[in-house]
């Protein structure tokens, strides 16, 4: 069933936070939004403009005339404003309590924008408190507002917190205690959330009213300054994932993982020239566009004329770069704990792929591609049979890979390279081999940094030392060779001077055939560890 999600909450005409983000995220995550507005906002992505607070009596009319006709499956509530729009807020929950009619609550309580302008009255502070103690089920304070609710100075960013810049860790501790403190004082599961903290993490966590953690995400800060309505998107997130599943935990995660996707994507959006908004609907891009393919209309974006095709192509596999950055595989290779036997039955399909990918190189150095289009796969041709050729020999032995038992998604990636190089347009091809050069370039660049952060820990092996003690570091090092780092930006290149010479139709195939690499490379990598993996880590 969808669920039915009620925002009560400020507006933002620029869409990106207040009821227009609540009802964009729940969308976003499958449900029904409906909006009773409490307060007019006018602000943009530099700050608030002026605040128009219609008579309290017309907000009862309605949430009246939402709950006299619509069955409710949870209520988020942002931006208050008045201690009159509270009470006003708190009395049509009580008497939806007495009527017997019972849906979470997901209390926002906005007090500060991130922009420094206050959208709550000071002297509101109680009334948001008597709300959060009678009909709160989730509090998602920010860290200021924690320190607010607590009615202490002991949380970062509180009012006598001097420390700006002060040590993350200590200040997460700090903020779970008082997170812990809140949910006992209203009786409510509180989500306290770190995007305030210093540093390189975002960590979430969800503490319950008898103290118990019942989640804690650490998830990596996403490089973006549009964070403009992170706090009203992912309450709203919570509402209708917890309508639909009963699950704090669960919802947390799901929607940290569409928070971190709409925060990764939202650099692509442009709007407006201050904190910009997140992408509420990122996932939904390639929905639409296969629509509107199947449809024949051009999909808007992937014509030369808008930026670099490839720019387009970058941004359009943003999830699918996540979810290579997060496979454990992948963290597991950059640390040094993935198991040996992992790491050669990967090395072992790679050679077998590297053997294929020459072959697909060959294919358009063969096809009807300008000369110099043809002259470089020529060359990665011999690069790759020759790269194949030393992998088996420093990794695998002597072992001539003869027989060598090629995996199911190996097997998949080959045929789907050797179909669109040799049967498709040039053009298509040339997009098909860009993720092999592209997203190895980017992922070097990943393994590398943990590579640094492995020697940085071991001290002793001293600088001369290239590779510290790291199992795989000759093999990380050799992936951020320079000359591969080349090779992958003139490939690029290639690519957009592809899309400039193509007509629609083959853009358009070159857009799907880049995706589907790009999931191909994802399920490459994802096919070498399974969880189940019962080879114990090299010590
Ligand atoms: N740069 C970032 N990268 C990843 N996650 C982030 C980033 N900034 C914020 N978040 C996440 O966004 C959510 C909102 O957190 P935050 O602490 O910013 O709340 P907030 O201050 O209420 O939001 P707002 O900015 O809308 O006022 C949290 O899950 C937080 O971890
Ligand atoms: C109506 C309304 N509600 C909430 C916020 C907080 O969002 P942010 O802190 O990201 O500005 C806002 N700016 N406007």
């Amino acid at each position: 069933m969808t669920v039915r999600i009620l925002s009560i909450a400020g507006t933002d005409p620029t869409g990106g936070a207040g009821i227009q983000a609540d009802l964009k995220s729940v969308a976003a995550l499958g449900g029904y939004g409906m909006a009773a507005v409490t307060c007019l906002v006018a602000q943009n992505t530099h700050g608030v403009r002026s605040i128009h607070t219609p008579p309290v009596a017309f907000l009862r009319e309605q949430l009246d005339a939402v709950s006299d006709d619509v069955a409710i499956d949870a209520v988020k509530i942002g931006m208050l404003g008045t201690a009159e729009v509270a009470a006003t807020v708190h009395a049509w929950l009580t008497d939806q309590r007495a009527a017997g009619r019972r849906f979470p609550v997901v209390l926002d309580p906005v007090m500060v924008a991130s922009s420094g302008d206050r959208l709550l009255d000071q002297d509101a502070e109680d009334a948001v408190r008597a709300l959060a103690v009678a009909h709160a089920d989730l509090l998602t304070p920010n860290l200021a507002e924690l320190a607010v609710l607590d009615g202490t100075a002991a949380v970062p960013g509180g009012p006598l917190d001097s420390a700006e810049d002060g040590d993350p860790v200590e200040g997460w501790d700090r903020a779970l205690a008082a997170g812990r403190r809140v949910a006992a004082h209203t009786d409510s599961v509180v989500l306290v959330k770190g995007g305030h903290l210093p540093g390189e993490r975002t960590p979430d966590a969800l503490v319950a009213p008898d103290g118990a953690l019942l989640a804690e995400i650490a998830a990596p800060r996403v490089a973006t300054r549009n964070t403009h309505g992170t706090g009203c998107s992912l309450s709203s997130a919570m509402a209708t994932l917890y309508a639909r599943t009963g699950a704090w935990p669960a919802s947390l995660a799901a929607a940290k993982r569409w928070l971190t996707g709409a925060l990764a994507a939202s650099d692509g959006l442009d709007v407006g020239s201050g904190t910009g908004p997140v992408h509420h609907g990122h996932h939904l891009d390639a929905a639409v566009d296969a629509w509107l393919a199947e449809a024949g209309a051009s999909d808007g974006g992937a014509s030369p004329e808008a930026g670099r095709f490839t720019d387009r192509l970058w941004e359009r596999s943003t999830d699918i770069r996540r979810q290579i950055d997060e496979l454990e595989f992948i963290v597991r290779l950059a640390d040094g704990t993935l198991p040996e036997p992992r790491f050669r039955a990967y090395l072992a399909q790679d050679a077998a792929y590297l053997q294929a990918y020459s072959r697909a190189l060959s294919a358009l150095a063969a096809s009807s591609a300008p000369a110099h289009v043809r002259t470089f796969f020529a060359r990665g041709a011999i690069t790759a049979a020759t790269e194949e050729t030393v992998l088996h020999r420093q990794w695998l032995g002597d072992d001539d890979g003869q027989d060598l038992q090629i995996g199911p998604v190996t097997s998949q990636y080959v045929d789907f390279l050797l179909a669109h190089t040799g049967r498709e347009p040039w053009q298509v091809g040339v997009a098909a081999v860009l993720p092999c050069y592209w997203l190895y370039a980017e992922i070097a660049a990943t393994l590398s940094r943990g590579l640094e952060a492995h020697r940085a820990a071991s001290p002793e092996q001293s600088s001369t030392a290239s590779n510290g003690d790291h199992p795989y570091g000759t093999w990380l090092a050799a992936y951020d060779d320079p000359g591969f780092q080349d090779a992958a930006a003139a490939c690029r290149a290639l690519v957009d001077e592809a899309a400039q010479t193509a007509d629609e139709a083959t853009r358009r195939a070159m857009t799907t055939a880049f995706l589907r690499a790009c999931e191909l490379e994802r399920d490459f990598f994802a096919a070498e560890l399974p969880t189940s993996d019962a080879v114990s880590p090299r010590g």
